[in-house]
């Protein structure tokens, strides 16, 4: 889900109940009950007056405080009224499956717990990425922020043929690389980092060799292609150029496996979403198996109108696909192994 001008995890003001419960009933095609509250008076009576075979949306679980709170016992006491709502659970919720909030991880505590469908082809499909992919695999990331992905680079690194970076985070990299990045985004505590991992890497972490660089972040912004190692002072990279383009697609040509996570710009604004589309494309010409992770990444690919079909697959879960990579316990799905 692209975040622009909202902070991520608020929900977007546009999904409200009303709404939601209609396009599920239309989808189910019989009304949905639906209640102003999570655990109150309302969801008690909504649940109450269900008949079998009846459906019940409650409010947006994240509005009550429990539901996302590191104190065990809060988090505990929300799940304690949930699940008396309830005789059993159904974690289909793939892309919140790294978050350890009551609905995720204490409700399946206190009920008899299942797997959704979503939730088991994810995992059935991360899998093979995690165990014997087939070679190259080679592993595309872009976005906003090198700190967010750190962890998932180091842990990735040992086991792809290709890291091809690109996005906001590329910046931080071509600074370790020594270039000047002018006023593109940076996070300058990372620098030292992304020289290790650089150094670590032997070659196989891929920067871009252009990029689209503005004169300030908006789509009517004047801008050029410059070489990655010639950005002006006042210009800020949005995109990364055609020959980068070039140059990641020639790499995916040995591809087996792909995954793919991050924009390579800012794709939602028209002139700079030309990055992102070259390297999709690149994505959907692999002959091997391709797996577009993330929010921002399978709202790209929707937006700019690409072959859903031609992915291999397309994964719900942004923070969620990268934390499984990463080798982590996910607490929504040791919830339901349990
Ligand atoms: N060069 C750039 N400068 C600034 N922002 C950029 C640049 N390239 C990409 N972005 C922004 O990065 C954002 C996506 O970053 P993010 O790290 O959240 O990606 P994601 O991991 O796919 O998202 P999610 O976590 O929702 O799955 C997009 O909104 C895009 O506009
Ligand atoms: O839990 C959430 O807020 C969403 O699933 C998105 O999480 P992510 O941005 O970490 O993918």
């Amino acid at each position: 889900m692209s975040h622009l001008g909202r902070p991520k995890g608020v929900p977007d003001p546009k999904y409200t109940l009303a709404s939601v419960a209609g396009r599920l009933g239309e989808l189910l095609g019989k009304p949905i009950a639906f209640a102003n509250d999570t655990v109150g008076e309302s969801a008690r009576a909504t649940v109450a007056g269900l008949a079998s075979g009846d459906v019940a949306l409650l409010e947006n679980l994240r509005f009550n405080p429990g539901e996302t709170s590191k104190d065990d016992a809060v988090r505990g006491a929300f799940a304690d009224e949930l699940a008396g709502l309830a005789e059993a659970y159904v974690d289909d919720a793939f892309g919140a499956v790294h978050r350890k909030h009551a609905s995720v991880y204490d409700v399946p505590a206190r009920l008899p717990h299942f797997a959704g469908g979503l939730v088991l082809r994810e995992v059935e499909v991360l899998a093979k990425l995690t165990g014997q992919p087939e070679r190259q695999y080679i592993v595309v990331l872009g976005g906003s922020k090198v700190s967010d992905k750190l962890a998932v680079i180091e842990a990735l690194l040992p086991k792809v043929d290709k890291l091809l970076v690109g996005g906001g985070m590329c910046f931080t990299f071509l600074k370790a690389q020594g270039h000047e990045v002018g006023k593109s985004l940076l996070e300058a505590e990372m620098v030292d980092t992304c020289r290790d991992l650089l150094s670590r890497a032997a070659g196989r972490i891929v920067l871009p060799v252009d990029v689209a660089a503005a004169t300030s972040f908006a789509a009517d912004a004047s801008w050029d292609v410059v070489p990655a190692d010639a950005i002006p002072a006042d210009r800020l990279g949005l995109d990364i150029g055609p020959e980068s383009v070039a140059l990641f697609a020639e790499a995916l040509g040995p591809a087996k496996t792909v995954f793919w996570n991050g924009p390579m710009g800012v794709f939602e604004l028209a002139p700079f979403a030309s990055g992102t589309r070259g390297v999709a494309e690149a994505i959907t010409k692999v002959d091997g198996f391709t797996v577009v992770g993330g929010g921002d990444s399978a709202a790209a690919v929707r937006a700019l109108g690409l072959d859903e079909s031609a992915f291999g697959h397309i994964s719900t879960g942004g923070g969620a696909s990268l934390e499984y990579l990463e080798g982590k316990t996910l607490p929504g799905i040791a919830a339901l192994e349990h």
